[in-house]
């Protein structure tokens, strides 16, 4: 079976993504983390563009053993210099040096002729060749270069010392067929390419990087340039860990093998997308938060029947530890009972269906719903249990120079009792939370709060989330309402009411001692 290399460029491409910018510390932090990972190359920078990425590829050099280290550097001797100077300490020492190639680039970026492009490769790989044992040279833009120059320039940068020779797709213009067409003219004109190791680099412009690199690979290439969740440059690079997945999970039709320690991809997906703060999209391809996560009812149902009805990867394969079945407005009754079984509740036929019904209605209303949810409706069906308390009534006052106060009134429902209490907060929400405490006296934390509109339109309505916890417990509360600070008491009552009925704690224990009547 063919290996192939897996160079990545998290580190120098990746990091050209815009607003990102990654400190010496964390780009050790990632290297280390690639090389578990096991990929065969690091590029870890571009040494003489900076200080700060001088000092990350040296220490990247002097701490990876088992990769090569690499840093970019354009064909001028100053940058190759620079380059030594980072990496002579690495125990496999690797320069990627480059000049475009294509007509555009030429002409008005370099400003060169074709004769000047080509001796500008001879130089500088000769020389680079005097200090590092393996030379990659990469024809910037290849994928907009005539091929007839192509072939020339490859054919010189063999002849002066490149051992690997990388073909990109820089602007991420070229189509898998056609990509794979340039290596397979390059591979007929310049047969000593079969001497040298031959790369792919492809960008995501038209969201084609992962495809046009597998076309190459199956064009003959042995080595892929990629980034860690496709960060890069513009629209990005080619994705790790969607090329190794493809290569894993068809292996029986590309016969092909990497290096890659797969049970590392998801932890590597998540350091490098909190350091460099790019975001991983949920529906992303391996490592989105939902790549391992089933909402609809039929897809849940065939999921729990076998799961490779509608999964092609194992989630263990790249580090998680299972799929998801997330319920929601479009689940089944199949998920729902599964889920229920999970939460210790075995329901018979009718009240199964009764409570699905009611489910339904609240996941039409809410994005999520929660395991606390489902346990709220059932504790609600199930027991016919009553809330310990109700809401009378809220005044609130608040403005830009004053300390909002909330009083509230509230009614226990066991003897009819009405209780008011008054409380000052950081905000109205605050003060009337502070004084749902005091009136109820139970302890409790506030995990979460959330607010949206239910309806359109002036007179919409509130509706208001909150996660209370107290102890081991946890529990939701919802309340709606035109007006969000009624919304906001309602929610967070309706949570304490829930606690009550779910730790058995009797309601009116810490009620407050002023009764209104
Ligand atoms: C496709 C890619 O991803 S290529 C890599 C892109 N990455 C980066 O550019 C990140 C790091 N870059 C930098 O920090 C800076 O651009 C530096 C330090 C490298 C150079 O900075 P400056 O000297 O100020 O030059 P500047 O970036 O403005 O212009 C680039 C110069 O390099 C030349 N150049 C571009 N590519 C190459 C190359 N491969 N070999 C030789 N010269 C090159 C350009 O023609 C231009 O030359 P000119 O000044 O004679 O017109
Ligand atoms: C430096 C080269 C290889 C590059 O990043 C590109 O052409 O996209
Ligand atoms: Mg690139």
């Amino acid at each position: 079976m063919r290996t192939i290399t897996i160079f990545d460029t998290t580190l120098r491409d990746g990091e050209q993504s815009p607003g990102v910018n990654l400190s010496p510390r964390e780009k050790v932090e990632i290297a280390i983390q690639l090389e578990r990972l096991g990929v065969n190359v690091i590029e870890a920078g571009f040494a003489a563009s900076s200080a700060g990425d001088m000092q990350a590829v040296r220490e990247i050099a002097s701490r990876v053993k088992n990769a090569s280290v690499c840093s970019l550097s354009r064909s001028v001797k100053g940058d190759i210099d620079q380059a030594w100077e980072a990496l002579r300490a690495a125990e496999s020492p690797y320069l990627h040096l480059f000049l475009a190639t294509s007509p555009i680039h030429r002409e008005y970026k370099l400003r060169m002729s074709r004769e000047q492009v080509i001796e500008r490769v001879r130089e500088a790989i000769r020389y680079a060749k005097r200090l590092f044992p393996i030379v990659e040279f990469s024809c910037e833009d290849a994928g907009r270069t005539e091929i007839d120059f192509l072939a020339e320039v490859v054919r010189e940068a063999i002849k002066a010392g490149a051992g690997v020779i990388n073909l990109p797709d820089t602007v991420g213009y070229l189509t898998p067929n056609e990509y794979a067409q340039m290596f397979m003219n390059v591979r007929k004109a310049v047969p000593e390419v079969e001497q040298v190791r031959l790369s792919a680099h492809c960008h995501d412009d038209l969201g084609m990087a992962v495809a046009n690199s597998l076309a190459a690979i199956e064009a003959g290439v042995d080595q892929v340039e990629c980034t860690i969740n496709g960060i890069g440059e513009r629209a990005g690079n080619a994705a790790l860990e969607e090329i190794a997945l493809a290569i894993k999970t068809r292996e029986q039709y590309y016969q092909l093998q990497t290096t890659l320690n797969l049970r590392e991809i998801h932890r590597t997906s998540r350091m490098v997308s909190k350091l460099t703060g790019m975001m991983v999209p949920g529906n992303k391809a391996v490592v989105g938060a939902n790549a391992f996560a089933h909402e609809s009812g039929i897809h849940q149902d065939g999921m729990l029947k076998n799961r490779e009805t509608y999964e092609i990867m194992r989630p263990e394969t790249v580090g998680l530890t299972e799929s998801r079945l997330v319920l929601g407005k479009h689940s089944g009754r199949h998920a729902f009972r599964d889920k229920l079984l999970q939460l210790g509740y075995e329901l018979n036929e009718e009240q199964l269906n009764q409570l699905f019904i009611r489910f339904k209605e609240l996941a039409d209303r809410k994005k999520d719903v929660a395991d606390e949810d489902i346990v709220a409706l059932v504790e609600e069906k199930m027991s016919d249990a009553k809330d310990a308390y109700t809401l009378e009534s809220l005044l609130v006052t608040c403005g830009s120079h004053s300390l909002p106060t909330a009083s509230l009134q509230i009614k226990r429902v066991s003897d009819g009792s009405v209780s008011e209490e008054a409380a000052c907060g950081n905000g109205a929400v605050d003060a009337i939370f502070k004084a749902i405490d005091r009136l109820t006296g139970v302890q409790v934390e506030l995990k979460d709060y959330r607010i949206h509109s239910v309806t359109q339109g002036k007179d919409a309505l509130g509706e208001v989330f909150v996660q209370l916890s107290q102890g081991e417990w946890t529990v939701r509360g919802r309340g709606v309402s035109t007006d969000v600070l009624e919304a906001s008491a309602r929610a967070y009552l309706d949570a304490v009411n829930r606690l009550l009925r779910r730790t058995g704690a009797a309601a009116g224990d810490g009620m407050a001692k002023i009764t209104a009547s």
